[in-house]
Order: C-alpha cells, then structure tokens, then sequence
C-alpha cells in the first residue's frame, strides 16, 4: 500500500455566529495517500469545503480542534509564515472558479512566475517565463507561449481553469485539493480537465483531495470516498464498495438520485430536505434522523459512531441497518430483494 502523505485525526472547525462557535467540521478522522484520490461527497453546507479549507489553512476566522498531519508536522499547529512555506509548494489547491482565483489584470505568466518566486527565490524573469511556457503546455494549452502573454478574460472558462491546474502545480505538491474543480464547466472540457488531474496526479505521485457533489465524477475518479452530512463523515470506503453496497441512507439517497445508470437502483428514491444551516444543524444523535422520520428512533444510536462493517467500509449509526425508503416495500428491502 502506498504512503501515507496526510493523516488527519478528530478536526472539528467551527465558526463563531452571534455570541457562539458552530462546528461545520466535526470530529473528522481521513487519511490521504500517495497516488490515491479521496472523495469528498455531499450536498451543500455538509462541510466539504470547510474541511479542505481547514488543511490549507485558509480559515483565518475559524476555530480549529484536531490534528493534521502532513509530511510528518502538525499543520494545525503551524504559524501562518510556516503555512505559507508550505501552501502552494507541497500543497496547493485547485479552486471553483477561475475568474476570481485569477487576478483579471496581471497576464498569465506573470501569475504563475509569482507562485514560482515564492518559493524559488532564485529564478530569472526569463526562467519564470520558460517554465510558466512549459507548464502551460503540460496542462494542454496551445500556443502557450502566446498564452502566456494574455489576460484571464481572453481565455476560455477551460483554458482558464487549465491555468489554475498549472498554477497549482507549479511548484509538484505532494497534495492537490480540488474544490468541485470542474462544476463551471461544460461536459468535455470537465471530463478533459479531470483527465488532467488524474495524469498530473500519476506524474507527481501526489494524493488528491476532490471535493464534489458529483457522484458521476467521484466513479470516474476515486479510489476511496468519504460521504459528508452536517459536519461529519457517515459513511467511507473504496470506490467500488460505495457504489455496489452502498450502507448509510444519505449515501443510498444521494445514489439514487442519480438517474438510471448502471450503479443507481432501478426506481428514484428520493429524501426531502436540505443540509440544515450551521446555527441549526443538530448536536447530538444522528444527524439524519430528522430527514427520515420514518425510521423507529430506536434505530439511531446516542452517540453515533463510525461501524466498520466491512474491511475498510465504514458507516455512522445502526441505522442504516433498519433503514428503508418509503416508497419501498419494506420486507423486501430487509431480504435485499428490489424490483426489477
Ligand atoms: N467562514 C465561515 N463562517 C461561518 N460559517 C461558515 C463559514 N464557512 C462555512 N460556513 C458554514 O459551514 C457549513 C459548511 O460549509 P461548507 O462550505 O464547508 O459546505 P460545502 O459542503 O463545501 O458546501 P458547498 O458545496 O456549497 O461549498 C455551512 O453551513 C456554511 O454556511
């Protein structure tokens, strides 16, 4: 099994509204490892982002428990002098939106040679150049060195989100977050742009954190998967095994809303509701009871904990083991039978 590149243990961020702090990561436990690409899935307001957030140490107002480590420090721990030694050099991050993660009045060469000098002191006007040249021919840019004189608006969203990636690759991190990295674009160019990262990844022998709402992206691209509801991971495992034997019921939900493909149940089954904001989310007990109502109270745990109910598949409460939808026949769902 490859390495381990980040290890962390127990985050919990929170964020102060009115008078209190709210946990929107709560006593999150993931590891990362070499060439491998973890998945963050869940709908919005589940805590991705802050999760990926926290790592980068970007939450400058958030209140941060837990450890993470990478390459062997805590980066929990580290001042910002000692983050910004690292950020953008052994880990960078790959965000939503190219047009306000690029600076609209500074030509692209310029961009990418201010992330070099930041951390190769050393480098010529020229070099910077020649690499920038370089870089954007490695994430597929034509023309790279007329590129490499413009601004981001006479780039296409693709083009400009192929800079990003070149940006963030810059310096060969170890780790690359990509926050829903392809949302804002359309089909091709998405599958085109996860091609790359999957090659960048495979080059650089770095571990990947992608984050997305996207289960058709997750199955194109992931190894392992970790499921986010409110804060907290319900359900983790390998790639294959949340798509075949899927066990938490926001997991099964968020599955079967996908329509009809090969890894989808045969009927929609679909659970109301939305992610609670973060003032309300609830605090204790299962954080999807109030979605399933359905379901006997009996069937959550107290203290939900994460059950591994296979090697290396893990699932939040016993209630997934009671858990049907309600437009399915229950005796059927318990004898694994569905319709056909
Ligand atoms: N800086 C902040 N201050 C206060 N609340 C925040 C802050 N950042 C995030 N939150 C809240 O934390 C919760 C989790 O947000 P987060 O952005 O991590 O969700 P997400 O799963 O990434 O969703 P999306 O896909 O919409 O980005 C949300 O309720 C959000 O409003």
């Amino acid at each position: 099994m490859s390495q381990e590149l980040l290890k962390i243990n127990n985050l919990s961020t929170s964020f102060q509204i009115d008078e209190e702090y709210y946990a929107a990561v709560d006593d999150v436990s993931l590891t990362v490892r070499e060439n491998e690409v973890l998945a963050i899935v869940g709908e919005s307001g589940s805590g991705k982002s802050a999760t990926a957030f926290s790592i980068m140490g970007l939450h400058n107002r958030g209140k941060i428990e837990g450890e993470m480590l990478f390459q062997g420090q805590d980066l929990a721990k580290l001042s910002t002098s000692e983050m910004n030694k690292i950020r953008g050099k052994d880990m960078s991050m790959i965000f939503q939106d190219p047009l306000t993660a690029l600076n609209p009045l500074m030509e692209i060469g310029v961009q990418i040679g201010e992330v070099l000098l930041l951390h190769n002191k050393n480098m010529s006007k020229t070099e910077r150049r020649n690499y920038a040249i370089e870089l954007l021919g490695r994430v597929g840019i034509p023309r790279p060195e007329r590129v490499v004189d413009q601004f981001p608006h006479e780039l296409s969203g693709g083009m400009r989100q192929r800079v990003i990636i070149a940006i963030a690759i810059a310096n060969q991190p170890k780790l690359l977050i990509a926050d829903e990295p392809t949302t804002a674009l359309d089909v091709t160019i998405q599958a085109q742009i996860l091609d790359l990262i999957q090659e960048l990844k495979d080059d650089l022998n770095s571990g990947v954190i992608l984050i997305t709402h996207d289960l058709g992206v997750v199955a194109e691209m992931a190894d392992r998967v970790a499921v986010m509801y409110a804060g907290q991971i319900v359900e983790e495992s390998d790639v294959e095994s949340v798509f075949v034997n899927p066990q938490h019921p926001y997991t099964r939900s968020l599955l079967s809303s996908i329509p009809a493909t090969d890894y989808a149940q045969d009927r929609l089954h679909v659970i109301q509701g939305i992610v609670p904001s973060l003032k309300h989310l609830p605090r204790t007990g299962c954080r999807f009871k109030g979605r399933i109502p359905w379901i006997d109270d009996d069937a959550h745990e107290d203290h939900p904990v994460l059950h591994e109910v296979s090697e290396g598949h893990f699932v939040r409460c016993t209630c997934y083991q009671h858990f049907y939808f309600p437009d399915e026949n229950k005796e059927d769902q318990a004898n694994g039978v569905t319709e056909g």
